[in-house]
């Protein structure tokens, strides 16, 4: 037997007027998704605990099985595990985002963030940006590394955790009321704004009419987590197939095998159909039980507010991951279960994240549920199935008896 989640990243929205009332996954053409909606079990599950602030760190905790309330500890440390960092249990790490800020206004405080990831950065342009940081910023007890894209991350030796604001929850504002109240590090950031401006890959970003990535910004503050073995804990061998730091992140202190998919980038342009041979090799070559297939262009196409690109990035899924998947499993003549879920909402209204619950697909191969016409919020909604603790759905993929992990 194999198990598969296919997690599509802020995938749920709300309905959106321009789409005559219809959320993005309703007015995506999704003939995969719905084939399996007839068959599959379909409802809400509430991925984010009431009071946790919503974001992939805590809700893909809790898709994994990790109940976030007793294993987070903050996103960038999770990233951390990715980037290979070994904290001692007094560090402190951030995430440090290469942002884009408006360059009209005199004062730093005064410029307004217009994009958290500076037009999707490749990891290879950020990489020099983020040498130019940790020359012009070098300070005693403070160590920057390299991540992917847009993401990078920020060590503060016997450092605090400070509250700090996402920057994808404050686009187009201005960033004087948002700044860290730390003095240290609100000059980190202040200064990697004239580090970074007139810097000469930033110049050549402009004249290819691409937003110039001319400014830290910190948050996601936490300190090193400890998550117990996923194996050990489900009794499955499970593979992690992402092309970001927090989900890989997450497969270390899981203890979960990741596997590297060329091209995959964390952007619309991903490798959809790479990811989707990753996770049938795995399952069918390497030994894996289990495999988790994150796509993070639905989120980032919400934090854009492009909605013609977030059904898109949802076409993408279906034709190139849930379709081929389940083919290749059948054709290799595996049983399988395959939950399809996003992690939380981004909605383009609001172009960041919030906590409402998440419709998710379950498609049992061996047997047929009383299903729905299609998968969509709306649907997920009307079969009143419902589970409010998302650490548990794992439990229902793996047909185990609830855990209480
Ligand atoms: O900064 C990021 O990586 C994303 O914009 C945050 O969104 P996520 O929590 O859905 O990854």
């Amino acid at each position: 037997m194999k198990y598969v989640i296919v997690l599509c990243d802020g995938m749920a929205d709300e309905p959106i007027q321009e789409l005559g009332g219809r959320t993005p996954l309703e007015a995506a053409a999704t003939p995969n998704m719905d084939r399996f909606a007839q068959d599959s079990e379909i409802g809400m599950v509430r991925t984010v605990p009431e009071g946790m602030a919503p974001g992939s760190d805590t809700a893909n905790l809790s898709v994994i099985g990790y109940d976030p309330q007793k294993y987070y500890t903050g996103r960038s440390p999770l990233e951390a595990l990715s980037i290979g960092v070994d904290m001692e249990p007094t560090d402190v790490s951030f995430r440090c985002n290469i942002v884009t800020l408006t360059e009209d206004e005199q004062a730093y405080e005064d410029r307004v963030i217009i994009d958290h990831s500076s037009d999707e950065i490749s990891t290879e342009d950020a990489a020099v940006l983020v040498e130019a940081l940790k020359d012009g910023l070098k300070k005693d007890g403070y160590e920057f590394y390299v991540g992917t894209s847009y993401r990078h991350l920020l060590i503060w030796k016997n450092g605090e955790i400070l509250e700090l604001t996402p920057p994808h929850d404050i686009l187009t504002r201005r960033i004087g009321e948002y700044l860290p109240k730390d003095n240290v590090l609100r000059e980190m950031m202040e200064k990697s704004y004239q580090i970074l401006s007139n810097h000469p890959l930033n110049l050549e970003r402009k004249k290819k009419g691409l937003n110039p990535a001319n400014s830290a910004w910190f948050w996601g503050a936490g300190t090193r987590p400890m998550l117990a073995s996923f194996e050990e804990k489900n009794k499955k061998k499970g593979a992690m197939i992402s092309a970001v730091d927090l989900l890989k992140g997450i497969a270390v202190g899981a203890g979960m095998q990741n596997i590297y998919v060329e091209g995959a980038n964390g952007g619309l342009h991903t490798n959809y159909a790479g990811k989707a041979q990753a996770a049938v090799d795995a399952l069918t070559k390497d030994g894996c039980d289990f495999a988790y297939i994150h796509i993070e262009a639905p989120d980032e196409m919400g934090h854009q507010g492009n909605v013609q690109n977030k059904i898109k990035s949802i076409e993408n899924i279906d034709s190139y991951i849930i379709g081929p998947v389940a083919e290749s499993l059948k054709n290799a003549g595996e049983d399988f279960r395959m939950l399809v879920l996003p992690d939380h909402p981004t909605p383009i209204s609001v172009r960041t994240h919030t906590g409402e619950p998440v419709p998710y697909m379950l498609y049992d191969s061996r047997k047929a549920e009383n299903g729905m016409e299609t998968y969509d919020e709306k649907a997920a909604s009307k079969t009143g199935i419902r589970v409010e603790e998302g650490y548990t759905l794992i439990d229902h993929l793996f047909e185990n008896r609830r855990t209480t992990c």
